[in-house]
């Protein structure tokens, strides 16, 4: 059966939820005060929509072939996104047999090092990327999951994050990571609400189930150090994204820092091979935690779990729904996820890309066999209800 070749790519955007995990409506738990770098100036503290973190909404990939197929994937890129897929890496992929996902990714990164290398253009490179796998997973008639050589365990245990851990263990997950809601500019004030918010949910959620701070780079040393002490009684599991992604220095000394038994995550904003090398070689964290649809797509982050895994250290995405079921259901050192609970109280469980996404599989009792995950590609399809705009049609 001759390879199709890729016909068409398609860069659209949309607005609410989906591919944008901070674009959410007004009284979502993820923009109700969350410590943030932005929140040493007063007027951003009380929200990171107030400085933007919703600024860039989704981005969605669609590459069709000659025969028709046509793959999909998402990112948060947005407009920009669209600009440099339509303007930029559509040429590396149009014409191409949709086999060569290894050729593209390869033209992509280096045809934009000059002005990417991490952040929006990875982004925007991830989501061509997860097209391409989604595209090959339709035409082969498998999963993903299958064209990585298959899953290593059954079924897939997950973590929830979210403002309330205490309903996460009633909903059946190992551990509830909580958004950091004080950071150095509320001083010891907020230093002790801090605390005290964590020792109110292990009074809640008794003495084994893991409970974990996501910091969103808003600390400093210092700061890590007495927070992560004063968690301690708490029996806090992880600390997580304490510093700037760039302070590999800062994280490779707070690891030291930290209690015996509690560790360190980080990697959600760091991208490619290059960068998680950085991030290993100096020590800086226990887990990493590559988001699939901003780290590089899945052709990067193959090379990126195999480092970790040279490493000891365990790759646990951040978010990325059914881009990281299919991941993680094949590595060994992915022994669990996360679902980023993205209903607006973190009360219940919805699709991770909620509502952009149809068929996206759901964690029931924390859980969610591997065979949820046998349809073609990564077995999603987007809703039509979502209405999508080309910003830049050819
Ligand atoms: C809850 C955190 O502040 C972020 O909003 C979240 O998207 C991310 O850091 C995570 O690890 O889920
Ligand atoms: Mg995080």
């Amino acid at each position: 059966m001759p390879v199709p070749k890729v016909k068409h790519v398609r860069a659209s955007v949309v607005r609410g939820g989906g591919g944008d995990y901070h674009d959410q409506a007004d009284g979502h738990w993820i923009d109700d005060h969350v410590a943030s770098p932005m929140a040493r100036y007063p007027e951003y503290r009380a929200s990171r929509r107030a400085f933007g973190i919703d600024v860039l909404g989704t981005l969605v990939v669609e590459v069709e072939a000659d025969d028709g197929t046509t793959g999909f994937a998402i990112t948060t890129a947005g407009e920009p996104g669209a600009f440099i897929v339509e303007k930029h890496l559509a040429r590396f992929i149009e014409g191409r047999p949709i086999t060569e996902i290894e050729r593209a990714w390869d033209q992509m990164y280096f045809a934009t090092q000059f002005y990417g290398r991490r952040g929006l253009v990875v982004n925007a490179i991830s989501a061509v990327d997860l097209a391409l796998w989604d595209l090959l997973g339709k035409w082969r008639g498998e999963p993903v999951h299958a064209l990585l050589g298959g899953p290593v365990r059954d079924e897939l245990v997950f973590y929830a994050t979210g403002a309330r851990p205490d309903l996460a263990k009633q909903m059946g997950f190992i551990g509830g990571k909580l958004p950091l809601q004080h950071g150095p500019a509320e001083g010891e004030e907020g230093l002790r609400r801090n605390l005290a918010k964590l020792a109110e949910m292990r009074s809640r959620v008794g003495e084994d189930f893991w409970l974990m701070w996501d910091c969103w780079m808003s600390l400093d040393l210092d700061y890590a150090t007495r927070l992560a002490w004063g968690a301690r009684e708490h029996r806090l599991k992880w600390l997580e994204e304490c510093l700037s992604p760039d302070d590999y220095w800062g994280q490779a000394a707070l690891r030291k820092a930290l209690p015996p038994g509690m560790l360190l995550t980080a990697g959600e904003h760091e991208a490619t091979r290059w960068g998680f090398r950085l991030l290993l070689e100096m020590g800086c964290c226990d887990i990493i935690q590559p988001d699939v649809n901003w780290c590089g797509g899945l052709t990067e982050l193959l090379r990126i779990s195999a480092l970790a895994d040279a490493h000891g250290a365990m790759m646990v995405p951040h978010g990325s729904g059914p881009y990281s079921y299919h991941v993680v259901c094949t590595r060994q050192n992915s022994p669990f996820t996360e679902i980023i609970l993205t209903a607006p109280q973190a009360d219940r469980v919805q699709p991770a890309f909620h509502p952009l996404l149809l068929d996206e599989p759901v964690p029931e009792n924390g859980r969610l066999k591997v065979s949820a995950l046998d349809r073609p590609g990564f077995g999603v399809r987007l809703n039509p209800d979502c209405a999508l705009h080309r910003p830049y049609p050819r």
